[in-house]
């Protein structure tokens, strides 16, 4: 995921601090250049390095921790607020009936934006359309089709039309019912006038709510120039920007910071080239997640979206209770199902508090790789045992595993795998079960304060 290897690097550095009260000029310098290393390598522009390294190296010294905060605990904090005011704020988005034009440049990932933009708005329960009017890539409309379709959202192209103000206009007709119409258009190779003069005569057809810049995250600080030409080249100007492949790239922190210098305020990231990569951006999420804190918020949407999408949102299974009882196979069962909705596992860690390079480093590396294939045989097995079983799994032994194996029509050794994978996940649980009175509990509600994040409370199915 983006930004890794920085997330990766300040990690380390700042458990070097784990287990000192006070701070020193040393350790201060320490972290310091550690960031300064990681945020250069991610393209941020050098003059921004060096207010936010002297930011942290001053507040670290100088502030008072409050009491019974650890060193380590007091620079974090200072480091996440600082990170939190480079990458700047998130473009408002109400969630109510408007229309967006997106304009870029050729290749940016307009096409591919609004598809995952008109996803992202039904995921909220609003009806979407992607209008596509680029006329000018071939091709164009059968990918902007194929993800409309991809995405379950209503399209409106024209794959004949050669006049791409007319196929804005009609588009917004045949669409009419939709209650969040996206306007994809067509790119350039630069910011010339024949692009300009289209992204103007679109705008005025469809007089959007809303323009959204979409940018590739691989032109790292130079965002702050193309938005800025972008927003005067056309006439209502840019509201908000779209950061497209920051799975592809180390220079999307550039991006990011270089966004923050300009009027426009980031929307989505995207982050691979499926209908759902894609998410809102939420800085304070976005940093804790980078600082190894997990992001809740993300987390907790993206497990209501498995939930719904895996028939799981009913009154019988709480998530939350896996926090309290007994973890059966039962509830892995329903786990297995939603973790395989909820896309890669490691982006899914990385929103764990306390998962970003700690406790996942200490379980074996398939702990909770739970493949569909294996899935599919673990629901067979599941399926031949009792409900004693199911509910007790650590009462099965030697000669139920035999049992079980012929009953499911695997082999013992199947068996055992899945046994075996209930009782690390169940062992994964426990230690989260305890985590939420200790160190780090403590911290995300020290940043709840000012970061607009909760406690442990509501973490869903872990
Ligand atoms: N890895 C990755 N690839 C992406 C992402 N967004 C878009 N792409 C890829 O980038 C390429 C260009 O994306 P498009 O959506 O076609 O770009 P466009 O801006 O519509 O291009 P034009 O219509 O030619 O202006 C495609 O191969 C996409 O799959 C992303 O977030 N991550």
């Amino acid at each position: 995921m983006v930004l890794d290897d920085l997330g990766e690097s300040l990690r380390g550095t700042l458990d070097s601090l784990r287990g000192k009260s006070r701070i020193d000029e040393e350790d201060v310098d320490e972290v310091v250049t550690e960031i300064q290393r990681s945020l250069l390598q991610a393209d941020v522009d050098v003059g921004l390095v060096q207010d936010l390294s002297e930011a942290i190296r001053s507040r670290s010294l100088d502030e008072e921790p409050p009491a019974g905060t650890s060193a380590r605990d007091h620079v974090l904090r200072i480091v996440y607020e600082e990170l939190v005011d480079l990458v700047g704020d998130s473009m408002e988005l109400p969630l109510e009936e408007r229309t967006i034009v997106l304009a870029g440049l050729q290749g940016s990932g307009k096409t591919t934006t609004a598809a995952k933009m008109a996803w992202w708005f039904s995921t909220k329960g609003l009806r979407p359309a992607v209008i596509q009017t680029d006329t000018f890539r071939p091709g164009a409309y059968d990918q902007a089709e194929q993800m409309a379709e991809r995405a379950e959202v209503d399209f409106y192209g024209d794959p004949d039309g050669d006049d791409p103000v007319q196929i804005a206009r009609d588009g917004l007709e045949a669409t009419a019912d939709a209650e969040v119409q996206i306007v994809d258009t067509a790119g350039r190779h630069a910011l010339e006038d024949d692009l300009i003069e289209e992204l103007e005569a679109i705008d005025r057809a469809v007089d959007p709510d809303d323009t959204i810049l979409v940018l590739d995250a691989a032109i790292g600080q130079a965002a702050s120039d193309q938005a800025e030409e972008f927003d005067r080249a056309v006439a209502d100007g840019v509201d908000g920007v779209t950061i497209t492949k920051l799975d592809g790239t180390a220079k999307g922190g550039g991006a990011l910071a270089a966004v923050d210098q300009t009027d426009a305020e980031i929307a989505f990231l995207g982050t691979g080239e499926g209908v759902k990569d894609v998410e809102r951006f939420e800085p304070s999420g976005f940093v804790s997640r980078l600082l190894g804190m997990g992001d809740l918020e993300q987390l907790a949407e993206r497990v209501e979206r498995a939930m719904v999408e895996t028939g799981e949102d009913d009154e019988e299974w709480d998530p939350e209770d896996l926090m309290e009882g007994e973890f059966t196979l039962k509830d892995m069962r329903k786990q297995m199902e939603a973790m395989n909705q909820m896309g890669p596992l490691d982006q899914v860690m990385d929103m764990i508090p306390g998962l970003g390079g700690g406790i996942m480093d200490q379980l074996p590396d398939d702990a909770m790789d739970v493949t569909e294939d294996r899935m599919r045989s673990f629901e067979v097995i599941m399926d031949s045992m009792t409900e004693d079983e199911l509910e007790h799994p650590q009462s099965v032994g030697a000669e139920r595993v035999e049992r079980i194996a012929r009953g499911s029509g695997t082999d013992p050794e199947t068996v055992r795998e899945l046994l075996q994978q209930h009782q690390m996940m169940d062992r994964t649980l426990d230690q989260f079960q305890g985590m939420g009175d200790g160190d780090l509990g403590r911290m995300m509600d020290q940043l709840g304060e000012g970061g607009g994040m909760g406690g442990m409370g509501g973490m869903g199915p872990f």
